[in-house]
């Protein structure tokens, strides 16, 4: 097979390889292919069995698209290259990137074994990837998969593009056209990594980049220790069976097609559900509190109590803000820019609704169970003993919207006609606009019971079907310096709760739940005493980001963060404050070995800071204020979005970096200031971006690309730290 490529002019040098059964892959690497080509990339396309075209020393840019078939078999045109990857020895590719995009099913057994293995195989041989790996599933759609892994790979390579030719080249690049292009792309891609990170309410993964479209779950393994014992609170809303709420959607395009193509298979049936002991009956009072044994955490497992709760916002304010402080008995390990997570249970009487809707009796409902059953999904397979509720409660997503395939395993158990012909309609191609639309309402499983009535799925099918429950993420928002800083985090966020244009009232999972669970402290108001006696799931989120306070103090540090945004730089100033009490007393009683002025010791700290009113959502503004008197804050910045003339202020904090241009580039430039962002990923991160790019334009002499590109180089050197959520 002749490898295609064009004239175009080089911009880097990528070899797109492909595995195929039936076409697919081979399609889809073809269409990379031809997209690279027209990106201006010297692309080379070969089936993988012709892998001794491409001289595998020198290949610095691979990408492979590689179906699975049989039981869990490589394609047959790719038999003699694993016969080859087989001999080879050492770590002999380690100049090798790759991309691998496996295509699979996740009804079959081995799901994408061999993007896996080819994955596992090239690290082995010191090849490393450039961009996460992408398994799309033909059970649901590979398009699903395939479409925004492909978008979003060419941010990724275009980065390893460029580093290797400004590696070869000057510091201040020479930037082309193709360049220019690229370098949008690379910041569109960090706001895309970053977009899942941490969220106020959403859940948040830290996985891989391009967590979004890697299909693999998994990566909790750690079981819970040391929680079991301790009363929890469950969904407190109330015990009464939610109704749900019927969708409406639009489905006269029914009518066109008589034909219905690429319906998802349904998944297989593997679990089973066994009473533990059909005479126990489930545990009592307060026996019935006790924190599930079987929530998987990436870290340990710890249980909360409530010290306080603070409403940050007053009942004019757009959204209701809450700072809740959380205690701890034992000694925490954490530095401020740290998360944590938080196990919140779905809303009591949506999962009641859901149980009665599902014919489940409510005697059947607290009955200790067991999950059984090969190839279960890994969040099931802790679950020996415990009631549906609880499973209900901790283990699964309700509140997502379904993709096809829940859809399609809906309309196989319709028994109304009508009903079995619209699920299958939104399943298949042809449904897709008046799928989006139902999915755009959000709709719980509730609420798809409701709007099907006559749909009767086994609960065992719903509970192997349905997403895992995802934890919560937030800041920390204290100090382990302050007192008892040890034993207690805080964190800030606004309660998630909004109606649809549809009159439909839909609430986050977290944020209400820790709102009803303080009852609802009123607006303005803080509250110590009085909660209920109960212990909530939470765990350190495995720091992955660097989003810390750096380590030498002098070092500066610009801040900006409007909204909730703000709070990890609450954490950071008391932090500071702290440390200069610390100083201040060393060198107070002459320990220090020089006595310094307590402001060389420490670097400026800048805080750009963001509200629509200041009287109704400055967030935290006594503790700015305090921080900026004793001098830990050196300059506070706050754009005011929603009120006319504000002196010295603009509406958004891009307005106020444009203003401060000159001194942010001098902080940056003569005393190496490190940047940090946090808040929401879209708006704000891309317009603080710009931003930036215009100060190093205007201030530091930078071409518009060069900027782009040594504001990229700042993200890897974690100079530039983002904390955004989407
Ligand atoms: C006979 C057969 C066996 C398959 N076995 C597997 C499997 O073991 N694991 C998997 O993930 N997908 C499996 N698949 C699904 C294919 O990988 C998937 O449909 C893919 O899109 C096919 O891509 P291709 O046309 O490039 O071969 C199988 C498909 C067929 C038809």
């Amino acid at each position: 097979m002749a490898p295609e490529s064009d004239s175009a002019p080089y911009a880097g040098h990528l070899t797109v390889f492909f595995a195929s059964q039936t076409g697919n892959a081979e399609s889809i690497s073809r269409n990379i292919h031809e997209q690279a080509l027209e990106k201006g990339f010297k692309s080379l396309h070969f089936v993988l069995n012709d892998f001794a075209k491409v001289d595998w020393d020198k290949e610095e840019c691979l990408v492979f698209v590689v179906s699975t078939t049989g039981d869990g078999d490589p394609p047959d045109n790719s038999t003699k290259f694993w016969r080859h990857l087989r001999k080879l020895k050492g770590v002999g590719l380690t100049k090798a990137k790759f991309a691998i995009l496996g295509l699979g099913d996740t009804n079959y057994d081995n799901f994408c074994q061999t993007a896996k293995r080819l994955d596992t195989r090239l690290q082995e041989l010191g090849a490393s990837p450039f961009y996460a790996r992408g398994l799309a599933d033909d059970a649901t759609g590979l398009e699903e998969t395939v479409d925004p892994w492909i978008k979003d790979m060419w941010p990724a390579l275009a980065q390893i593009v460029i580093s290797t030719s400004s590696a070869q080249g000057s510091p201040q690049p020479q930037t082309t056209k193709l360049e220019e292009e690229i370098v949008k792309d690379i910041i569109e891609q960090q706001e895309h990594d970053h977009s899942s990170h941490i969220t106020s309410e959403k859940t948040a993964t830290t996985a891989p980049a391009m967590d979004s479209v890697v299909k693999e779950t998994g990566a909790v393994d750690t079981l819970v220790e040391g929680v079991k014992g301790l009363s929890v609170a469950a969904g407190l809303t109330s015990a009464v069976p939610a109704a749900g709420y019927h969708i409406d959607v639009d489905f006269s395009t029914m009518a066109n097609h008589t034909t219905l193509t690429a319906l998802p298979r349904v998944p297989n049936a593997n679990l089973k559900i066994t009473n533990v002991e059909t005479t126990t009956t489930a545990p009592t009072g307060k026996q019935a509190k006790l924190i599930p044994s079987f929530i998987q955490t990436p870290t340990r497992l710890m249980s909360a109590k409530i010290n306080s709760v603070q409403c940050l916002t007053p009942e004019t304010a757009l959204k209701r803000t809450l700072s809740v402080e959380f205690g701890f008995d034992d000694d925490l390990d954490y530095s401020p820019g740290d998360s944590f997570g938080i196990w919140a249970p779905n809303d009591d009487s949506l999962v009641r609704g859901v149980l009665a809707a599902l014919s489940v009796t409510d005697e059947d409902i607290n009955k200790l169970v067991k999950l059984e059953g090969e190839d279960i999904p890994t969040h099931l397979q802790p679950v020996h003993s415990a009631t549906l509720l609880d499973i209900f409660r901790y283990s699964v997503d309700l509140t997502t919207a379904p993709k096809k395939a829940n859809i399609r395993l809906y309309a196989d158990h319709a028994t109304d006609a009508a009903e079995k012909q619209k699920l299958m309609f939104m399943a298949s191609k042809q449904g897709v606009d008046v799928f989006n639309a139902f999915r755009a309402q959000s709709p719980t499983l509730l609420d798809i019971l409701h709007t099907f009535p006559s749909v009767k799925v086994p609960v065992a099918r719903v509970i192997e079907t349905l997403p895992p429950m995802q934890p919560r993420y937030y800041s920390i928002t204290n100090s382990p310096l302050a007192k008892h800083g040890h034993r207690r985090w805080s964190c800030a966020f606004n309660v998630v709760a909004y109606e649809l244009p549809e009159g439909i009232k839909r609430r986050g999972v977290c944020t209400p739940w820790l709102d009803e669970l303080s009852s609802k402290v009123p607006f303005g108001k803080t509250v110590t005493t009085g909660f209920a006696d109960v212990r909530l799931p939470v765990f350190v989120k495995p720091n992955e980001t660097k989003f810390n306070l750096p380590s030498d103090t002098t070092t500066p540090v610009i801040m900006i963060g409007p909204g909730t945004g703000v709070a990890p730089f609450i954490g950071f100033l008391e932090h500071r404050a702290e440390q200069r009490k610390i100083k201040k007393r060393l060198v107070n009683i002459g320990v220090g070995s020089r006595r310094q002025h307590l402001d060389d010791l420490f670097g400026d700290m800048w805080l750009f800071f963001g509200c629509r009113h200041r009287e109704r959502d400055w967030l935290f503004r006594s503790q700015m204020e305090e921080y900026k008197q004793e001098g830990v804050l050196t300059e506070l910045h706050v754009a005011v979005s929603r009120e006319e003339d504000v002196p010295n202020s603009g509406k958004y904090v891009q307005d106020l970096l444009r203003k401060e241009g000159k001194r942010i580039w001098n902080l940056l430039d003569k005393k190496g200031a490190l940047i940090y962002v946090c808040g929401d990923a879209k708006g704000m991160a891309k317009s603080v971006n710009d931003e930036l790019i215009n100060v190093l334009v205007e201030y530091g002499g930078f071409e518009k690309t060069a900027a782009l590109l040594e504001l990229n180089k700042w993200a890897q050197e974690k100079r530039y730290l983002r904390d955004l959520w989407a």
